[in-house]
């Protein structure tokens, strides 16, 4: 049963209205990894985090989560899945330790109140009141809500969105965390570097499909032999060549450089990133594959 996948989804579909948001999305998550939704503003990414939740119906396909269907979001469910909720506003009045310790009494086993805050950053701030955090402490503090209530899965919708480099770096840390906790994680970011930093796999949701999917440094390598050659010609000209066989051009570029005795100066190869391969495919007249 452990080597079942934490997330099944197949042939996922979401219509509101006459608009089909989502078109048939497939994907699976093991237990233990971290896997990120990617894909530009209404690509659908909310709407299929939001139904592994529990929190919107599906219009049809198959869903499992830690093997329940998480509609009408049962008990059995609800103990095992954490979810960063994006507002966290209904703790003003109370301090960090107490908003954290009355969450946990409501799972059968949370975790230490203390050791969660700790996890979550917020150790010197676990004696302010929550209305006195700053938007980066409030953001850890629904992290910390998240957590104690020790669960397999964690739901990550956008996580770091509007934080500050440092809260972003602390961020970071706390999904590593629960990532070498063996925690199932499911997140969706617009930062690519973010997936590149986190994600065991990323699939790319475009118009309510998924476009590719694999290891995000398979994705920018995988996708193309191509390769960026720039270099200063001895003009002083930077220049810049796309190629499939970038041994050749580099070796006729370097001989032509010694035969005048010259150096090649700045030049770089480089192969697509993510962010490459996420802009091409997610540019709009680009059709989708699958
Ligand atoms: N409750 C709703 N009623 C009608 N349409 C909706 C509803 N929720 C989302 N949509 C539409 O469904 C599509 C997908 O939205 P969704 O929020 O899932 O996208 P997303 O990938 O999460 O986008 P973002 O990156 O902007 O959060 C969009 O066209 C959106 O306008």
């Amino acid at each position: 049963m452990s080597d079942a996948p934490a997330i099944l989804v197949r042939d996922l579909r979401k219509r509101y209205g006459t608009h089909e948001a989502v078109r048939g999305i497939d994907f699976e998550v093991a237990r233990g990894e971290v896997f990120g939704l990617l894909g530009p503003n209404g690509a659908g990414k909310t709407t299929t985090v939001e139904i592994l939740e529990g929190y919107r119906a599906r219009s049809s396909g198959i869903v499992s989560v830690l093997g329940h269907d998480p509609g009408g979001r049962p008990r059995a469910l609800r103990d095992r899945v954490g979810i960063v909720l994006q507002s966290g506003g209904m703790y003003r009045h109370v301090t960090v330790r107490e908003a954290v310790a009355h969450w946990a009494a409501m799972y059968p086993h949370p975790r230490d109140v203390d050791e969660v805050i700790e996890l979550a950053g917020l150790a010197e701030s676990a004696d302010k009141r929550t209305r006195q955090l700053s938007g980066g402490q409030a953001r850890r503090m629904d992290f910390a809500l998240a957590l104690v209530g020790d669960p397999e899965l964690v739901f990550l919708d956008e996580p770091t969105t509007g934080f500050d480099p440092a809260a972003r770096r602390a961020a970071w840390d706390t999904v590593r965390a629960l990532a070498e906790l063996g925690k199932t994680v499911l997140l969706t970011t617009h930062y690519l570097d973010e997936a590149q930093a986190l994600c065991d796999r990323v699939a790319i949701v475009k118009d309510g499909r998924i476009v590719t999917e694999g290891p995000p440094s398979a994705l920018g390598v995988g996708s193309a032999s191509r390769h960026t050659v720039t270099w200063r010609d001895e003009h002083g000209e930077l220049q810049t060549r796309v190629t499939d066989a970038p041994t050749a051009l580099l070796h006729q570029l370097t001989s032509a450089a010694l035969a005048r005795g010259d150096e090649l100066r700045e030049l770089s190869v480089t192969r697509p990133s993510l962010e490459d391969v996420y802009l091409e495919l997610t540019a709009e007249e680009v059709t989708d594959v699958g």
